[in-house]
């Protein structure tokens, strides 16, 4: 048995990002550079406005209520190059290219215009007022995101900016889902006693397309080992990430344990001192990964933000690879008994942190209406309200 920080700490020492790849921009999101991106061209190509108005020579502005001479107009879009003369303004709009000549632009409201002249009632004018420059936003050539950013819609909008069509990324983890348990029922079967309708599948699959992970397949195991075995041997052959559901535990029908054994993996850990999800397994084998996860839904849940995705974010080339960490006031009192550090399913409302009711790990309702995991280490098995508590953001 492994504490939490241990296993954590093991699943940061025996996880490696994946190669690299190109993709194009269109398929980049959530995925990290791999290499640098430099700017193919400088934002912006040509001096625009920032506002709709009038194109100036500020140094023709000498006293508040200066008159000038309205002579042409320049729109978003236009192409040709136009020259601003002394003594006179031009029309200008948001987004248009500032006429060669001009160093400002006034915003219409600070102006009035008639008979073919404008007033600008503004008065010093700065050079460069509500002109954007080439390259204020990047120069080209420079580089326009680094190596390791992990790229966001923003990133995605920022390099469509630059016509930048494809980008060098960590190719993301393919992964086989081994379900096991005899007591399983799936989507169309009838409800007969003793049996379940199995859900860790949908749940895992939900939280990997959550992740931008869609390259995953699903297979089922009858709690033997033979079935087991071949099972894992099957979804290691075509995917780097291998995550078994339930059979786990000590039971007489609990096979994972040994399949992963017999296929000649190595145990980086076997239990941790956590609840829910204690009988975690996570063992390796060459560049494959196995994570042997609980049964029990709200377990193996628990197991996957806390250990799994982690590993999946580490092979994808994420830097911050935990749930993002924070404290927080627990909105009620809460205590345990136990020798496990607790992983307690959370509301976050108004800045403070509730500790849902339901907290056994068979149990997803409180889960389902969960947006954080609140982490009891055993020294802070008592909790009042008001206390401070580490909380774990759940993804989206
Ligand atoms: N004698 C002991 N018994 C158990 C121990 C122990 O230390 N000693 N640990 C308990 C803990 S803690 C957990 S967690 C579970 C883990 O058991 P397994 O991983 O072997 O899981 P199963 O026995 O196969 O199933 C547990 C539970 O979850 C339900 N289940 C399984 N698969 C699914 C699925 N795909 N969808 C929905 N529900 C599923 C299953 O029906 C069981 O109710 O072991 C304890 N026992
Ligand atoms: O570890 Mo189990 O998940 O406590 O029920």
């Amino acid at each position: 048995m492994v504490t939490v920080k241990e296993a954590k700490q093991k699943i940061l020492e025996n996880v490696k990002v994946l190669p690299a790849h190109i993709v194009e921009i269109g398929n980049a999101l959530g995925h990290v550079l791999a290499t640098d991106i430099s700017a193919p061209l400088a934002l912006p190509s040509f001096r625009q406005s920032s506002m709709d108005g009038y194109a100036v020579i500020h140094s023709d502005i000498t006293e508040t209520a200066t008159v000038l001479k309205l002579e042409g107009e320049s729109k978003a879009g236009q192409t040709s190059t136009q020259v601003l003369r002394s003594g006179s303004a031009m029309r200008i709009f948001t987004g248009a290219p500032v006429p060669d000549g001009a160093t400002a632009v006034i915003m219409q409201e600070n102006t009035s215009a008639e008979n073919g002249s404008v007033m600008i009632q503004e008065f010093p004018v700065p050079e460069g007022k509500n002109v954007r420059n080439i390259g204020q936003q990047i120069q080209q050539g420079a580089v326009a995101l680094e190596k390791g950013t992990f790229l966001s819609p923003g990133s995605i909008g920022f390099l469509q900016g630059m016509d930048v069509r494809e980008a060098n990324v960590y190719k993301k983890p393919k992964i086989g889902l081994l379900i096991t348990g005899d007591e399983l029922l799936h989507k169309g079967d009838s409800l007969v006693h003793g049996k379940i309708f199995e859900s860790n599948s949908a749940m895992l699959a939900a939280a990997l397309q959550q992740e931008g992970i869609a390259d995953f397949e699903i297979k089922y195991a009858a709690d033997d080992l033979e079935s087991t075995i071949n099972g894992l041997n099957e979804l290691a052959e075509s995917n780097d990430v291998v995550l078994a559901s339930g059979g786990i535990s000590v039971g007489d029908y609990d096979f994972v344990g040994k399949a992963v054994a017999a296929l000649g993996a190595e145990t980086v850990f076997y239990k941790v001192r956590q609840k829910p999800g204690k009988p975690l397994l996570f063992a390796k084998k060459d560049d494959k990964l196995f994570f042997a996860l609980p049964g029990n839904p709200a377990s193996s849940l628990v197991c996957y933000y806390e250990y799994v995705l982690p590993a999946l974010r580490i092979m994808s080339g994420r830097k911050d690879p935990f749930l993002t960490t924070l404290k927080m006031p627990a909105k009620y009192a809460y205590s345990f008994n136990g020798e496990r550090d607790e992983f307690l399913k959370g509301l976050i409302v108004n800045g403070e942190v509730i500790p849902l009711d339901g907290q056994e790990s068979f149990a997803l309702r409180s889960f389902a209406i969960a947006n954080a995991i609140i982490y009891l280490p055993l020294t802070q098995n008592v909790v009042n309200a008001g206390d401070l508590v580490e909380v774990h953001l759940l993804p989206g």
